[in-house]
């Protein structure tokens, strides 16, 4: 289990991007995007509006064994499908929304080698694979995304000071 949550709303993730989006116009202007599915399209997608990139590419890679949040069960990543529109990357920008382990970022790098990689969050682990990020958070940390939660009724403090008593 992770010892510390990081929620970040619709809103968070849309400045956030956008900020990314700030630090990198003036390293452009690139050819086009590559985003890592799943977790990178939402953040590609703002990046792409905010840089006037028409041309967005996508890779999709499968870490098998991940389980429920912050279980990192991480077996051996597949590929299915590469960056073909991007070539070594030579141009591009590559975009998820977090560094973690670095597992994904290895494998898209390989792919991937003079694109520049870009995430809106990374951890310790993994935030030297990265080229340009916003926010770090702490290795023990678990990012809960818009995509990935709802809200919920929250139990009145006084209820749960009586239900812990
Ligand atoms: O640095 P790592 O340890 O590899 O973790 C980071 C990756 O994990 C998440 O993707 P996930 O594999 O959960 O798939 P998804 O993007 O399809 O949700 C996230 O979107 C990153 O791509
Ligand atoms: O939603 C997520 N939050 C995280 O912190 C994380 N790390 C790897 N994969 C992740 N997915
Ligand atoms: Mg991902």
């Amino acid at each position: 289990m992770p010892a510390h949550y990081y929620t970040v709303t619709w809103d968070q993730l849309h400045r956030d991007a956008r900020a990314l989006a700030w630090r990198l116009i003036d390293l452009g202007p690139f050819n086009g995007i590559v985003a890592i599915t799943r977790g990178g399209l939402i953040p590609a997608a703002i990046i792409a509006r905010e840089l006037e990139a028409r041309l967005v590419e996508t890779v999709s890679v499968v870490t098998y064994g991940r389980g429920a949040a912050g279980e990192t069960e991480i077996g051996a990543p597949q590929v299915l499908k590469p960056p073909v529109a991007a070539g070594d990357g030579e141009g591009f920008l590559l975009i998820d929304d977090l560094v973690d382990t670095g597992t994904t970022a290895r494998v898209v790098r390989s792919l991937l080698p003079k694109a520049h990689f870009a995430t809106v969050y990374a951890k310790p682990a993994g935030k030297q694979l990265v080229d340009t990020f916003i926010t770090e958070v702490s290795q023990n940390t678990w990012i809960l995304f818009p995509w990935d939660t709802e809200p919920q009724f929250a139990v009145p403090l006084a209820k749960r000071e009586k239900q812990a008593s």
